[in-house]
């Protein structure tokens, strides 16, 4: 094993670190509005609207043309590849209307999640072959930050070793090109909330998936300073029959990334992975008041649990439109209270505050 490597050249360290610092700016998080085209569609086909490019085009209109107060609690956006070149009626491209606000824009980069044969029905995920073109064109554009996201799975007999090791290896792949694009990767491998496992099992899982992840970025030589981590929060699988306080969740939560996540990395942002809008904002808020060594910047990079009351008010009416984007500027603001620990449960009302978002097997 040879111990000799270059470091990244100081300008890109330094706008490496820039970017990410000011993607993790206390009181502010992360909207991820990169669900691919059939995710979308999803999630317009629950609201009555149809999965077309003409809709989902207006839904992103109406998340970017949200009140610029938007940015109190909002750094950055993740888009998807079609959004990045769609413009609102006006003809002024989205990528202006989140500059214009000073949101940082970032774009998904993966080509979503593939079966790994031979085992018990995990994946990993593809897309690294074009990659670093791909992200020279994204920069171009205008685009600071990519994500990554890799799948696992909680059973009996997995996640496997096999599928730790390739999600982790794929993920420091990733990051090492995002870097040498001058692009800020965001790591997300995502522990699915499937299974009736307890939480003690979910930390033991995630404490495995993240010091795998941790030890390939090491070996690629990923510039640590220059990530963000975008994880689960610790949480016991949807079917456990036993509950847990948010101070449990916090805890377990806490304690997992203390093991395993090294205090060089930039920040971490939570996926919401199916919480509901309230239970994700009050999570947040735990773990961001619990008392314990946290060197890391922890907040929010949800989509459903800040886009469900979004959806709901709109149904695709363009009447709708405004009260739509007071439900984005609440539940941001309820979030961006959670990353300084100061959010009071039910104080955020939403129209799908309560509401259950978890798909089975989200996978894709
Ligand atoms: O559309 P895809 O590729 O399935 O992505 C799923 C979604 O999962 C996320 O990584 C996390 O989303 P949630 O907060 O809804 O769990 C999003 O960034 C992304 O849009």
């Amino acid at each position: 094993m040879t111990t000799y490597y270059n470091y990244p050249p100081q300008a890109l360290q330094d706008e490496l670190k820039k970017i990410a610092k000011a993607l993790v700016v206390p009181g502010k998080g992360i909207l991820a509005a990169d669900e691919s085209v059939n995710t979308l569609g999803k999630r317009l086909q629950e609201v009555g609207v149809e999965n077309t490019e003409e809709n989902r085009r207006r839904y992103r209109q109406l998340l970017f043309t949200t009140d610029p107060c938007i940015a109190d609690n909002i750094s950055g956006v993740i888009l998807f590849h079609e959004t990045l070149f769609q413009k609102a009626d006006d003809g002024t491209p989205f990528l202006e209307l989140l500059k214009q606000n000073g949101i940082v824009p970032g774009i998904k980069v993966d080509r979503g999640v593939v079966p790994l044969f031979g085992s018990e029905d995990e994946c990993t995920t593809q897309g690294l072959d074009d990659l670093a073109e791909r992200c020279t064109g994204y920069k171009k554009e205008g685009c600071h930050f990519t994500k990554w996201r890799c799948v696992l799975k909680i059973g009996k007999n997995v996640p496997s070793y096999q599928a730790i090791m390739e999600n982790a290896n794929v993920l420091a792949r990733y990051a090492s090109i995002s870097q040498s694009q001058r692009m800020v990767p965001i790591v997300e491998p995502e522990v699915l909330p499937d299974g009736s496992h307890d939480l003690d099992r979910a930390q033991k899982v995630t404490e495995s998936v993240l010091s795998a992840v941790y030890k390939a970025l090491g070996d690629h030589h990923v510039f640590l300073e220059g990530t963000i981590l975008k994880s689960n929060m610790v949480t016991p699988g949807m079917q456990c029959p036993i509950k847990y306080s948010p101070d449990e969740i916090a805890e377990a939560t806490v304690l997992a990334f203390q093991r395993t996540v090294p205090p060089a990395v930039a920040g971490i942002a939570f996926l919401s992975g199916g919480q509901s809008e309230e239970e994700a904002s009050v999570n947040l808020d735990a773990i961001n008041k619990y008392v314990g060594r946290k060197p890391w910047p922890l907040t929010f990079s949800f989509g459903r649990a800040l886009q469900a009351s979004v959806l709901k008010t709109w149904n695709g009416k363009d009447e709708y439109t405004k009260a739509a984007q007071e439900e984005l500027i609440n539940r941001a603001r309820a979030n961006g209270l959670a990353v300084l620990g100061k959010y009071k449960a039910g104080t955020v009302k939403g129209a799908a505050a309560d509401a259950e978002l978890f798909i089975k097997n989200h996978a894709y």
